[in-house]
């Protein structure tokens, strides 16, 4: 029997599932996010062309993003290509859609994944995901410590807006016409993972974007 997962529209085409990777899927994408940060393109804190840097560290699989643009070389790192864009990533995040959305997803295909690491002091302000000329869903999978993740809306970087816990083992995916909805991470919570996942402290987030790009 399936039992079926709790699950909550933030928004249209915004759905949250908590607990949606088994203790055994996080440990694997630990392993593969600790495999990448080392390289080729090495885990780093991305330069922002206005002179500051992003307080999370990132690594990019597949397509290399920097502000704001992707490409196959990480021309602000260390000049090299990304590592390859795993099948299993793709099949994960056509099984997210699929649980997401409550259909079939065969048709979506991520060709890029942003790897991003959070310590206890790292946040991320209200931004849309924008770049990609794809309109197809973004997939976010959280692992290590709780966040407040807010999702607001396509017009501003304030009000209206929902905060979300996003725990261990969450997804979030965010399409149709959420889309482009302004989002960000206030605050991460320390101490609140469980190392069983292979990460000691801290949270990981991986989406997964279809680029749109060739
Ligand atoms: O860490 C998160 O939950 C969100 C990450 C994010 O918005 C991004 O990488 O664009
Ligand atoms: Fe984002």
């Amino acid at each position: 029997m399936m039992i079926p997962l709790p699950m909550r529209e933030i928004a249209p085409g915004a759905v949250h599932v908590p607990g949606w990777l088994s203790m055994d899927e996080q440990r694997h994408l630990v392993q593969a996010c600790r495999a990448w940060a080392t390289g080729p393109v090495p885990m780093r804190r991305t330069r922002l062309p206005g002179g500051g840097v992003m307080s999370v560290r990132t690594v990019c699989v597949g397509w290399h993003w920097q502000p704001y643009r992707y490409t196959r070389l990480a021309h602000d790192v260390n000049g090299r290509k990304v590592a390859d864009f795993p099948g299993w990533l793709a099949d994960l995040g056509r099984r997210a859609v699929a649980e997401a959305y409550g259909g079939p997803a065969d048709d979506y295909a991520p060709d890029t994944a942003l790897v991003n690491f959070y310590d206890a002091e790292a946040r991320m302000g209200m931004h849309q995901d924008k770049d990609e000329r794809s309109p197809a869903p973004v997939v976010s999978l959280s692992i290590g410590d709780t966040c407040l993740f807010r999702f607001g809306n396509t017009e501003t970087r304030g009000k209206p807006y929902t905060d979300v816990e996003l725990a261990s083992g969450d997804l979030f995916v965010f399409g149709g016409p959420s889309r482009l909805a302004y989002h960000g991470v206030p605050k991460v919570h320390p101490g609140t993972g469980d190392p069983a996942t292979g990460l000691a402290s801290g949270r990981l987030n991986v989406t997964l974007r279809v680029t749109g790009l060739r």
